[in-house]
């Protein structure tokens, strides 16, 4: 039977998973597990998202970690255990996703694409560099240019940017170094620590240890359910 194992990362702060709900958690999980057509796809595990808090998700392909981004997200049900908001001030606007490719427009541009995220958040002008995201990526010439002139590599960071792009209290991200070569995953490292020192609850699947290292707080590691 599969379990979830739990450890701190480099920059632990030292907290149980258990003693959070009065210290200000953002998003709690627990005990959650999914079954699909009789199949258990992700064994029972807890977690709580806090602010300026990166929680990693570690485990083998198809131990769980993307099911478990998805409850969290509210994309899914879970089939026992609970997702709750654990900060009455908290809605679904506050948690920003990034698990695979969001669709693109194919006639914008990547800077048109960057635009239309600040614009759709009410942003006012000048509040976000539209291009001080590709720029961390050091992908600044990708701005002009349509999604389907990108490599895969280059789709990636533009997912990232947009994904980063918004305001967000949460953010969720599945294996976000995809496609990245080291210098990329160090920029991303990069953008994750700003944004946990602003505040941001960070959670996190990942392959990376790099990644896992610069960035974590606490380290679940997920075995096959
Ligand atoms: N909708 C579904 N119906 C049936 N099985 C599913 C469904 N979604 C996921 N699974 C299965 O659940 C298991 C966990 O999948 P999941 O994508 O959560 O794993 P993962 O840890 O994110 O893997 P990877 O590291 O490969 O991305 C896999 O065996 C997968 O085939």
């Amino acid at each position: 039977m599969g379990h979830a194992r739990s450890g701190n990362g480099p920059r632990a702060r030292g907290r149980d998973p258990r003693d959070g709900e009065h210290t200000g958690s953002l998003l709690v999980a627990r005990g959650v597990s999914r079954t699909v057509g009789g199949l258990r796809i992700l064994a029972p595990v807890s977690l709580e998202a806090r602010p300026g808090a990166c929680v990693v998700l570690r485990g083998p392909n198809g131990s769980g970690k993307t099911t478990l981004l998805r409850l969290l997200l509210g994309l899914d049900r879970p089939t026992s255990g609970v997702v709750r908001i654990a900060d009455p001030s908290l809605t679904g606007r506050d948690i920003a996703g990034v698990l695979g490719m969001p669709p693109f427009f194919e006639n914008l541009t990547v800077l048109e694409h960057l635009l239309f995220v600040r614009a759709s958040w009410g942003l006012p002008p000048g509040s976000v560099e539209p291009l001080a995201l590709l720029r961390a990526f050091d992908a600044e010439r990708l701005a002009r240019h349509f999604p389907d002139e990108l490599s895969s590599g280059e789709r990636q960071i533009v997912a990232l940017s947009l994904g980063l792009a918004r305001p967000a209290r949460i953010l969720v991200l599945d294996e976000p170094e995809q496609r990245l070569d080291q210098e990329r995953r160090a920029a991303l490292a990069g953008l994750l620590r700003t944004r946990l020192a602003a505040g941001t609850a960070v959670v996190m699947a990942t392959h990376a240890p790099d990644l896992a290292d610069a960035v974590a707080d606490r380290v679940i590691t997920l075995d096959p359910a």
